[in-house]
């Protein structure tokens, strides 16, 4: 799938992963709707990739990917101001283990939110052009972070949810790929503070700590390499790519099918 004049949408994309894969997509020609529930950073961002990319190729949307009023707003102005939506990257996530309500909220509930509200301007079924919309889950999602046990259960949902509507899409006619992205630990914000994050968990801090060290830290430009290589190639659906120091790597799953 070639990105020229392709439309993106990415959640949490102010700073961090989601900044990147903003970066890459508009490296690659698309255009990108940028959302994020903080405004300071996202016109900041924005006012920032204008002068690299020229105005009209981004567009900052305050948007707090828990309301669904705030989505359903935003991608109608995406499609009001590009035509359409080709690509959708569900990112936005937190850890707080403390308020473990809002991080199910955010992390799974904001994804499932966004996917089910872009299938409406996506689906082939509903007048949509059909694309690819690629999760942000976590290595968390496929091997427990004991330290996080409510940040692991959301990205394990992630996951799963990832797989079962893509095989939706595929079994319905949707149009849309549907994929997942599992990175290990990223050099951004969300590594930082670690104890506080926690929560009743912040004894384990070390035990998290010696995991780092183990299985090592890579940068935001890692996973965006990797989400190209999921909006790009058009033969991968309900993939799962996990990414941490040692490389990358298609998960393999059990099959219940034979
Ligand atoms: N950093 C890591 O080690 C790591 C590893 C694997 C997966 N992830 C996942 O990658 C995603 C991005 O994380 P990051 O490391 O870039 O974090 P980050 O804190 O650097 O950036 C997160 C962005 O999301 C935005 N955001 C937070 N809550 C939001 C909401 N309710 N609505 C809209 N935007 C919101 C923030 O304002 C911020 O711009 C998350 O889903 C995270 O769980 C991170
Ligand atoms: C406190 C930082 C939290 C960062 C969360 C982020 O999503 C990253 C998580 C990355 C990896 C940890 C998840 C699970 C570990 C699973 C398997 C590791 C096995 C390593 C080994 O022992 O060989």
């Amino acid at each position: 799938m070639a990105l020229n004049d392709k439309t993106a949408v990415v959640t949490g994309a102010a700073m961090g992963i989601g900044k990147a894969m903003t970066e890459i997509l508009l490296q690659n020609g698309a255009q990108v709707a940028i959302l994020d529930v903080d405004k300071t950073a996202g016109e900041r961002l924005t006012e920032e990739l204008n002068k690299r990319y020229g105005a009209e190729k981004t567009l900052f949307l305050n948007c707090n990917v828990e309301s669904e009023e705030q989505i359903k707003a935003a991608f109608q102005k995406t499609v009001e101001t590009f035509g359409g939506i080709d690509i959708l990257c569900n990112n936005a996530g937190i850890l707080n283990e403390s308020t473990w309500e809002k991080i199910v909220s955010i992390n799974l509930m904001g994804v499932i939110r966004g996917t089910y509200l872009a299938l409406e301007h996506m689906s082939k079924l509903s007048g949509g052009r059909g694309g690819v919309i690629v999760n942000t889950a976590s290595m968390a999602g496929l091997g427990p972070l004991p330290s996080c046990p409510v940040y692991t259960a959301t990205k394990s949902g992630v996951v799963g949810f990832t797989r079962a509507m893509a095989a939706a899409s595929a079994v319905s006619g949707y149009g849309i790929r549907i994929n997942v992205l599992c990175p290990g630990f990223v050099q951004t914000d969300l590594m930082s503070n670690m104890s506080a994050r926690l929560g009743q968990f912040s004894h384990l801090a070390d035990v998290t700590q010696q995991l780092i060290e183990k299985i090592g830290i890579i940068n935001v430009s890692d996973v965006a390499d990797c989400l190209l290589e999921l909006v790009t190639d058009e033969t991968k659906n309900g993939e799962a790519l996990m990414l941490f120091r040692k490389g990358k790597q298609y998960v393999t799953f059990p099959s219940f099918s034979e």
